[in-house]
């Protein structure tokens, strides 16, 4: 496997958080490679560290130990940090986020919505982008409703929308179907599998659902802030 195939390379990351006088190892030394066009689901009980990883591994959140690189690039590890500043670049050109409760802006139409990040930045042909999202993923017909007249299951396929239009490398997503019923999980797994296999996108994603995980092509079980390959 030739190094430029990976694009996320975890080496014994750790997270600790400190809840008064008491410090909770969140995650235990996590070493994980993700290559280019994978689609990596997350799986294991409540508190297990599938948010903690995933958020570090989307350079959401700083290490307590450990190595994080990104493209061949150190983010994290022994004597370096990003600054804020460097951290803001890479987590809107390298990454698009998909979350639980959708995090929609109330008051912006559908089209709107998925046009925000083209308001802090906007890669070539961006523009244009919103307009084929919108149709790949099936919401056109909705571009001009507000997020409270459509469905939950469209209200994450604008999310999705919106967290590709500036054309990322990696889809991280957390529990992208926990407020959706079966059948709207369903729909919404397929379209992140389809966008895996016809675009090559990334997918790094947290769920309790075994048959979202299924959809991946490769699955790793979280206990007590370890990670198993399955
Ligand atoms: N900000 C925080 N402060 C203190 N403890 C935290 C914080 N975030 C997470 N934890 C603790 O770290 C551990 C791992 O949490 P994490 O959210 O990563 O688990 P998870 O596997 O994603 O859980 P769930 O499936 O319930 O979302 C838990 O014990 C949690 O209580």
């Amino acid at each position: 496997m030739a190094d430029t195939d990976i694009t996320l390379d975890a080496r014994g990351l750790s997270r600790a958080y400190r809840r008064g006088s008491e410090e909770i190892l969140a995650l235990d030394g996590v070493t994980l490679s993700i290559k280019r066009g994978e689609f990596v689901s997350f799986m294991g009980p409540s508190g297990s560290g599938k948010t903690t990883l995933v958020n570090l591994l989307g350079c959401l959140d700083n290490p307590s130990a450990g190595e994080l690189h990104l493209a061949g690039k150190k983010i994290f590890g022994e004597g370096k940090r990003l600054s804020e500043r460097e951290l803001t670049v890479v987590r809107r050109e390298v990454f698009g986020y998909i979350f639980q409760n959708f995090y929609l802006v109330p008051s912006l139409t559908v089209r709107e919505n998925v046009a925000v990040p083209l308001a802090f930045y906007r890669k070539p042909g961006a523009e244009a982008e919103v307009d084929r999202l919108l149709k790949l993923l099936g919401i056109e017909h909705r571009a001009n409703h507000l997020p409270r007249e459509i469905s939950g299951g469209e209200m994450q396929r604008v999310a999705i929308a919106r967290a590709l239009v500036n054309r990322p490398e990696i889809l991280l997503a957390d529990e992208p179907t926990g407020n959706l019923d079966s059948r709207r999980s369903t729909e919404i797994g397929e379209v992140l599998q389809e966008l895996n296999r016809s675009s090559g996108l990334t997918i790094v994603m947290v769920t309790h659902d075994p048959g979202l995980a299924k959809l991946g092509g490769r699955h790793i079980e979280m206990r007590d802030g370890r990670a198993y390959e399955g």
